[in-house]
């Protein structure tokens, strides 16, 4: 049998996420007047010795003699190097200690720093080749052992060779010294390890660019901490999301990037390929040709309440799982409607308007409290129920109309219909969803039906109100004001125009989509939606998922979770478990919930299975989609 390959690692910024010279210069320099002159000399030696601009062993004597560096230094960095462990590198820990035999470290890094994470990884001590410090009798550092091949230019691959290693050597580390062992011919396959630092020479001269262990056991056909690794699942967030959620995206392993605006569905067919997570908030469209143009497309998350601008049947029918971010801007929401509501009983705005003109008009016609009107809110979901109990703390009379059964707060009264509701506001505020069922709910007929001079709220949908009959009914003064914060057509960016029947009107307040636009409510939204996508990713979960069945799990421990998202029909999960046994899988725990569209089956096996007999999950009739988590 061929011989297993064996595992060659740099030390500083591969296998730590700091360069040790430059935290023992931090050390050194504490206190000294030139620390800052004396760090960026050093900071340059060791780009250039990285970059390969500079001798390797000049670079180090160099550094060194800037340094009044003592042993004491030395031990101090050497007693919380365990700290400094790159992340991927510590996530993977079972495969240096499961490899023991197959791991070289190779550095021009000193001895006394290596070896406690060398000893963490069970790498044995004659596997560690690595630079010797020379000390004078008061302690302080004099230089490195010049015996050494590592103290020397080309030292990494000479002392790899004394090693006379058998089998295929792959290589790992940022620096130019690493990848000149390729070059050297010491080892077969260099990886460029880019999590802590890129070098773009050090890639250009790589065989692969390894963003974390868990890409290069991946690339190397072996078993990491994750069933697949995170930095190459690719999350697009377009619509200016939150940095909150870029950030926990981030932080969690996973790749982001970002467009300020919406883009159009050609635009964003164009721009979805590979994208494992598409992040949106009410303007993209994310359509059934835009899910068809998706090859990698698991979960789309909008970055918001609304759904409708997503197909979610026809996510749901390609295995794609779509979260929201259901309450998090529901109260800014609220405040805007009290706000407005407010600004138009008084005629604020357009008073505001005359006064920036210089006109003074100083009047109590037609102003009017909110107190004891009546307020018709219809939809009484989160944000509606939500305004009711504001409404009524300011003193007014709550009616609501909903579609299904909702608890009335308070003294709020359910009316039997649109059209009672209407002839009894005062005030008619719109907080209904998106669905397209609600497209012009009201209209000329509609508005005919409000009292003379009432006030229409839209904080919804643009397409929920026929603007045109709503200005010709502002325009002959039967509707006495309104509020509206989304139009039928909203333009994708800041950049681009906006236009509505709806401007120049009088008492007519028009705001740009902002009712969810604070800063308490985007962050939050963010917070929520990339917790919901990692809780999905990570672990199956599909608590709050708007078009799957919900299931709530805990992380996978101890096994290998296999989740299957399938058409409901009926015999799926015996087929699955018949393909599980046939796969000689051993069952520890299973979850299955449907609706009536998608059925979706978590199962949590024993490690120890072949994973080639895995394929044959793929083949169940009504599979849409199959995933292995560990
Ligand atoms: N302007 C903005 O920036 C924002 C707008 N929104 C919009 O507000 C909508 C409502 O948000 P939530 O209250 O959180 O949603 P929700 O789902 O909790 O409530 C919507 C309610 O409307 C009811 N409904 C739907 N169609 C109806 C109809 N034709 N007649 C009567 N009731 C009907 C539903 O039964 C439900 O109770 C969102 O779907 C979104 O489109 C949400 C956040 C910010
Ligand atoms: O939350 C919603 O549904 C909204 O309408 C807010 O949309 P936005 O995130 O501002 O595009």
């Amino acid at each position: 049998m061929a011989d297993a390959a064996t595992f060659v690692f740099d030390f500083d910024s591969t296998l730590v996420r700091i360069e040790t010279l430059e935290a023992l210069a931090d050390l050194a320099l504490a206190g000294c007047p030139d620390a800052a002159s004396i760090r960026t000399q050093i900071g340059r030696l060791t780009d250039q010795a990285m970059a390969g601009e500079l001798d390797f062993g000049e670079a180090l004597r160099r550094r060194l003699a800037l340094l009044p560096l003592t042993r004491e230094h030395v031990a101090t960095l050497a007693a919380r190097i365990l700290d400094e462990g790159t992340p991927s590198v510590r996530r993977n820990l079972a495969f240096f200690r499961d490899n023991p035999g197959r791991i070289v470290i190779v550095s021009g890094g000193f001895r006394e720093i290596i070896a406690p994470v060398a000893e963490r990884l069970g790498v044995s001590p004659d596997r560690v080749l690595c630079n010797d410090l020379t000390y004078d009798a008061s302690g302080r550092v004099t230089g490195v052992d010049g015996t050494n091949p590592l103290s020397r230019a080309g030292g990494k691959a000479e002392a790899i060779r004394g090693l006379n290693l058998t089998g295929p050597i792959v290589m790992i580390g940022d620096g130019w010294t690493d990848a000149e062992v390729k070059l050297a011919g010491a080892a077969d396959r260099f990886y460029a390890f880019t999590e802590v630092v890129r070098r773009e020479p050090v890639v250009a001269a790589a065989d692969a660019e390894v963003a974390s262990m868990d890409e290069l056991l991946h690339a190397e056909g072996l078993t990491g901490r994750w069933s697949y690794p995170r930095s190459r699942m690719k999350i697009l967030l377009l619509e200016n999301v939150h940095p909150a959620a870029v950030e926990r995206l981030e932080d969690a392993g996973y790749t982001v990037d970002t467009v300020k605006g919406a883009l159009d569905e050609d635009e964003l067919i164009a721009r979805i390929r590979g994208v494992h997570v598409l992040g949106v908030r009410s303007k993209t469209q994310v359509s059934a040709r835009v899910l068809d143009a998706a090859d990698r497309l698991m979960a789309v998350a909008a970055f918001c309440i609304g759904t409708n601008q997503i197909d979610l049947a026809a996510a749901a029918d390609r295995g794609v799982a779509v979260f929201n971010a259901p309450y998090s801007n529901t109260r800014s929401v609220v405040e805007l409607a009290v706000g407005v509501m407010i600004a138009l009983m008084r005629d604020v705005t357009d008073k505001s308007a005359a006064m920036h003109r210089g006109e003074w008009n100083k009047s109590a016609t037609g102003s009017r409290e909110l107190r004891g009107k009546t307020l018709g809110i219809v939809g009484y979901g989160a944000i509606g129920s939500q305004l009711s109990v504001l409404a009524e703390s300011l003193g007014m009379r709550v009616v609501f109309h909903d579609l299904t059964e909702r608890l009335a707060l308070g003294n709020a009264r359910r009316l039997p219909s649109l059209d009672v509701l209407l002839a009894e506001s005062d005030v008619v505020s719109l907080h209904v969803d998106g669905r397209v069922e609600n497209t012009a709910i009201i209209g000329a007929a509609q508005l005919a039906r409000m009292k003379e001079g009432a006030l229409l709220l839209n904080l919804s949908r643009g397409h929920i109100v026929d603007v045109g009959a709503l200005s010709q009914a502002l325009g002959s003064g039967r509707i006495g004001g309104a509020a509206v914060d989304v139009f039928p057509e909203e333009p994708a960016t800041n950049a681009d125009p906006f236009d509505s029947p709806l401007r120049g009107l009088k008492n007519v307040i028009l705001t740009p989509h902002i009712g969810g636009s604070t800063e308490e409510a985007q962050e939050a939204i963010g917070e929520f939606a990339a917790d919901r996508l990692l809780a999905y990713l990570n672990r199956g979960d599909t608590t709050f998922c708007v078009n799957l069945p919900n299931v709530q799990l805990a992380e996978v421990s101890g096994a290998h979770r296999i989740l299957h998202i399938h058409r409901n029909q009926p015999g799926v999960l015996a087929d699955l478990n018949r393909a599980l046994a046939a796969a000689g899988l051993n069952i520890l725990g299973q979850h299955l919930k449907t609706d009536e569209r998608t059925g979706y089956v978590i199962t949590d096996v024993d490690r120890d299975y072949d994973p080639q007999a895995l394929d044959g999950l793929k083949t169940v009739a009504g599979t849409l989609r199959f995933r292995l988590l560990y």
